[in-house]
């Protein structure tokens, strides 16, 4: 079902749409609604029936008959504005009296459930920003009374003082709460008790942030005057937990998807960035693994394409075609009018270069990879020599002239010797000499007149070829939007930046740094993408729990990444919002061993009812994740194969995992022979500071692979275990 149809279940919703502008409207306005965001999962899991009985309570707020709803004060409760409302026999609904006649429909719940969170929970107006928070009062009684309090020395919050406290929000009657916590498992006690957003300032402090950095994070949603009783001005400005819903429309639309939360909540500073008015050039946000990068750019493109006239187009584009057809499927359910999704190209941007140079008129054959491969051996065996630091003379790898092509002399656009011989060679590892360089030139230049004799060209070539053309004519897009743009290489920025006029608002830009699973090292200053005073940074991660998150950034080894802004990126701060399992790793004698393991492993997981499609098995190689196809279909578990268009259990290389997610994901094979990938290694010998590149890049790969688990993280390895397994070695 598409967002733009109505559920039939909340056709009574729209049949009472005369009725509202009667009742509750002021001149012509709909009535207003407010949901929370626990309401759309809660709605989501309830059968048919109960969500019909929900629609019909909806209705009575639609016609403000209050007389009809029911509402109901609750003896002994905490908060004098919760009521609950009767859903059926079984279900009630916690609605929050918001004051001037407005409510908010705040979770449907079990009777009993219902009952019990309704006197045991507290609305609350932050004194910092203003927004509304909820807090489970008789579970922070009971905290304060049962748990001891932890030896002085050890206190988490020691650093903090009670006005730094205050400026960050915290509600004074808390803070003797915190002076007693003494660990980070403490602290996680109290989630689902303490508010939301001062846990999340806790959060910031105890993984280390200094106070001014946690300042940093929210000094922008600091509001001044805050009114700490007027809860309706404190529910519209929080966004991220109470969303107003203009009629039922736009209820109907949110509910066709509820399990979509992103489409209706953002995180604040997900809201600042994608719904900023006007930035005076390009912008770049930077974030993590999970932190919803994707979802904001997603919104920044909906947002940017409603001001449009109609044909004026917003690019919407991406590293690869799996990610940019998964980008249209969120689009799809974002935005809800076609007329506003028709403002917006989504493709990859190797389609798009290949498009554009197509459209030229020109007949494009692109290489393929198998091709490229046997040319750069031969140029490889045909090409230069060098010396060793054994004294040995070897042959420059394929792997060697290949990158040093695609990242020297595509990179920069160079196209004769006297060129090349002067090219700084940024993150390309040791120096070359003078003679060196014209044997290598010589070896590329030879590659390159095969390919063009065959009439073959390489996407990056592509790129160029596209961005020639498209700086020779007027600009297509009023915006562009780029989503993993760590793994873009110049040539595909230089197409990016000709695709639109520069001006306000032209280039958004997303990219982590710690995800660069490909060659590129790119600064965008050097392109004429200037983003310096423009960039913001995603912490919150939504994807993944605790536990898979904490052995993910172990992976990383705590190097830094540098940026497309040429700065040293950091993950301070990085954390996730929700718990988990510890993910496991098992050691197995054989692949054989280990292969039975996984099926056995992956039939649970669907016997306890995951989707096929929720499940992912990445892999190492090629061959592995062949291998790894072959066994599980022979054990009847249904593999998802885009070729075919059949649905199943997703089984790809860690490379194609980029931009997915899984609720399970099993990583298998990760040997010491297989990660880090040999063939992806450089050797020390030849040349010791590309090895290190190659060796973070496999870290950073391992890293992608990880954070595409949101609940269920299963490893394996038969024999020694990679080196890169942060885990007891
Ligand atoms: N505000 C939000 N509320 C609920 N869920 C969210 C929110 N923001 C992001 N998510 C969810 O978190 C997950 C990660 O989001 P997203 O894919 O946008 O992150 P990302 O930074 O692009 O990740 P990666 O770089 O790892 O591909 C998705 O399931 C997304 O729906």
């Amino acid at each position: 079902m598409t967002n733009t149809a109505i559920p039939d279940r909340l056709m009574a919703v729209q049949a009472v749409r005369p009725v509202l502008s009667g009742a509750v409207t002021t001149g012509d306005r709909m009535a207003e609604l407010a949901i929370g965001r626990e309401f759309l999962p809660a709605y989501a899991k309830l059968q048919r029936r109960v969500q019909r009985a929900v629609d019909a309570a909806i209705s009575k707020f639609a016609e403000h008959t209050h007389a009809g709803l029911h509402l109901e004060k609750l003896t002994g409760a905490r908060d004098p504005n919760i009521r609950t409302i009767r859903i059926d026999q079984f279900y009630r609904g916690i609605v929050l009296s918001l004051g001037q006649q407005k409510y908010a429909l705040l979770d449907v719940l079990p009777h009993d459930d219902a009952i019990a969170f309704a006197v045991s929970r507290r609305f609350t107006v932050n004194h910092a920003l203003g927004v509304l928070e909820m807090r489970d009062q008789a579970g922070i009684e009971e905290f304060a009374r049962t748990e001891p309090s932890a030896s002085p020395s050890d206190r988490l919050f020691d650093h903090v003082s009670t006005a730094e406290f205050v400026r960050l929000g915290v509600d004074e009657d808390l803070i003797p709460l915190l002076r007693i916590i003494g660990t980070d498992q403490q602290l996680d006690s109290l989630d689902g008790r303490l508010p939301e957003m001062q846990l999340d300032v806790l959060r910031g402090l105890a993984s280390g942030l200094p106070v001014q950095e946690v300042w940093a994070e929210i000094a922008d949603r600091v509001v001044s005057g805050v009114d700490t009783e007027d809860l309706l001005t404190a529910a519209r400005r929080t966004p991220e937990r109470i969303a107003f819903v203009s009629g039922p429309v736009e209820l109907a639309a949110i509910l066709a998807h509820p399990f979509d939360v992103w489409r209706t909540f953002l995180h604040p500073t997900q809201r600042d960035v994608a719904y900023r008015e006007t930035y005076s050039g390009p912008a770049l946000v930077t974030g993590s693994a999970g932190t919803g990068k994707t979802v904001t750019g997603l919104h920044r493109a909906v947002f940017l394409a409603k001001r449009l006239p109609d044909g004026e187009k917003v690019l919407l584009t991406t590293f690869t075609r799996a990610l940019a057809d998964s980008l249209a499927r969120q689009l799809h359910r974002l935005a809800t009018e076609p007329a506003v999704r028709a403002r917006i190209h989504v493709i990859s941007v190797d389609k798009l270069a290949y498009e554009i140079v197509a459209r030229g008129g020109k007949k494009v054959a692109v290489a393929e990879s198998e091709v490229l491969d046997r040319l750069w051996e031969a140029a490889a065996k045909a090409g230069p020599t060098y010396l060793n630091r054994a004294g040995q003379v070897t042959t420059v790898s394929s792997a060697f002239l290949r990158r040093e092509w695609e990242q020297v002399v595509l990179a920069q656009q160079l196209t004769s010797l006297e060129a090349y011989r002067d090219a700084p060679r940024k993150g390309r590892g040791e120096g070359l000499r003078a003679a060196q360089r014209e044997q290598v030139w010589a070896a590329i230049s030879a590659a390159e007149r095969e390919l063009t004799k065959r009439r073959l060209r390489t996407h990056t070539q592509l790129a160029d070829d596209a961005a020639t053309i498209a700086r020779h004519s007027p600009a297509p897009y009023r915006h562009v939007i780029v989503d993993e743009g760590q793994d873009l290489h110049p040539a595909q920025w230089r197409l990016l930046r000709a695709l639109v006029a520069p001006g306000p608002n032209d280039m958004f830009l997303l990219a982590d740094p710690y995800q660069r699973i490909y060659d590129n090292h790119v600064s965008l200053t050097q392109l004429g993408i200037q983003v310096r005073g423009r960039t913001r940074r995603l912490t919150v991660n939504y994807r993944t729990t605790h536990e898979i998150l904490d052995l993910s950034v172990k992976v990383l080894n705590g190097d830094a990444a540098i940026g497309l802004d040429d700065q040293g990126d950091t993950l301070r701060g990085y954390r996730s919002i929700t718990r988990g399992g510890v993910p496991e790793l098992v050691a197995q004698n054989s692949r054989d061993a280990e292969h039975e393991a996984l099926i056995e492993r992956v039939g649970t997981w669907l016997e306890q009812g995951v989707e096929p499609h929720a499940v992912g098995v990445a892999a190492r190689t090629g061959q592995l994740v062949h291998t790894l196809t072959r066994i599980l279909t022979e054990a009847h578990i249904p593999v998802a194969d885009d070729k075919r268009g059949t649905d199943g259990v997703r089984v790809a290389t860690m490379h194609r995992m980029k931009g997915l997610e899984f609720q399970c994901l099993a990583v298998v094979g990760l040997d010491a022979g297989v990660l880090p990938a040999p063939h992806a290694l450089t050797s020390a010998a030849e040349d010791p500071h590309a090895h290190r590149q190659d060796l973070q890049r496999e870290r950073c790969l391992l890293f992608v692979a990880l954070t595409r688990a949101r609940d269920v993280l299963y490893l394996s390895h038969s024999g020694t275990p990679s080196p890169l397994l942060p885990v007891r070695r």
